[in-house]
């Protein structure tokens, strides 16, 4: 039975402080993202994750979006170099956590910038973004540490939004979904299925049809369930404020070797 953990980081108190690039900057209401976030982390329990904690970052605005800081492909944890600077004090932390789970840890090194966001996994395909924070020499490091383990690294270009996961996710049968204005080259996906909201281009794989979908993209949970999904819908929107999304808030490791 493969483990079912869950990195999840507690929002910082600074979370209102957040980087936002590609939307305007809108207020955030620190104690209903703490409410949101319990609510996200139990959904993930519901389902059978365990939730792991890493350590809070107070002095790191974004640090409850984990999965920017690390990119898990087997056993194999790649710390990352977030493109942003004011995000680079949030890995170690998150180093100390994975390998205190038992993961071999990897690194990524200057020049290389990369942020998990960017990188998409679809079975031993992983689409990398390369766009505002994720860079060529970054793309190269993620093929140097996953191909050998045998994966496929694929680049794909990102100008919309502000990560790959921001334009697209994919679906248990592996169909790559996402909202057309927002995904660069949908052509470079062997199957895609356009969805109608941005948000809808956004869903975490919990386990057998279910996926977690963000409250703001009700007519996309309306299509996936008609397709014989089994959306779970959570209500994040002061992450996505700060242009989170359902992703973001968690690394799900399926792989663990202990
Ligand atoms: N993977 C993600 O979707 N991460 C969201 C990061 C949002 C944060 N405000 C940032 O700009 O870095």
């Amino acid at each position: 039975m493969p483990s079912k953990k869950a990195l999840v980081r507690r929002p910082s108190p600074r979370l209102a402080e957040g980087l936002v690039t590609h939307i305007e900057r809108e207020k955030v209401d620190v104690d209903l993202a703490m409410e949101q976030w319990e609510a996200y982390t139990e959904a993930l329990r519901v389902h059978g994750w365990e939730t792991v904690e890493v350590e809070p970052a107070d002095d790191c605005p974004d640090s409850v979006f984990v999965e920017d800081t690390v990119v898990m492909f087997r056993n194999v944890a790649l710390i990352t170099r977030p493109g942003a600077e004011s995000r680079r004090a949030e890995t170690a932390g998150v180093e100390e956590a994975v390998a205190a789970l038992g993961c071999s840890v990897n690194w990524v090194w200057e020049p290389g910038t990369l942020d998990g966001g960017d990188v998409l996994k679809v079975g031993d395909t992983i689409y990398v973004g390369r766009g505002g924070r994720t860079n060529a020499a970054g793309v190269q490091q993620v093929r140097a540490a996953f191909e050998p383990l045998g994966a496929r690294v694929v680049a794909v270009p990102v100008s919309k939004v502000l990560h790959l996961k921001s334009a697209v996710t994919a679906l248990p049968d592996g169909t790559v979904i996402g909202h057309i204005p927002k995904v660069d080259r949908p052509a470079l996906f062997p199957r895609f299925l356009s969805v109608p909201e941005e948000a809808g281009g956004h869903v975490v794989l919990l386990g057998g049809h279910k996926l977690m979908i963000s409250a703001s993209a009700p007519k996309t949970a309306e299509l996936l369930a008609d397709l014989g999904h089994e959306p779970v819908v959570v209500d994040i929107s002061e992450f996505e404020k700060l242009e989170g999304c359902v992703t973001c808030l968690s690394v799900r490791m399926r792989e663990l070797y202990a």
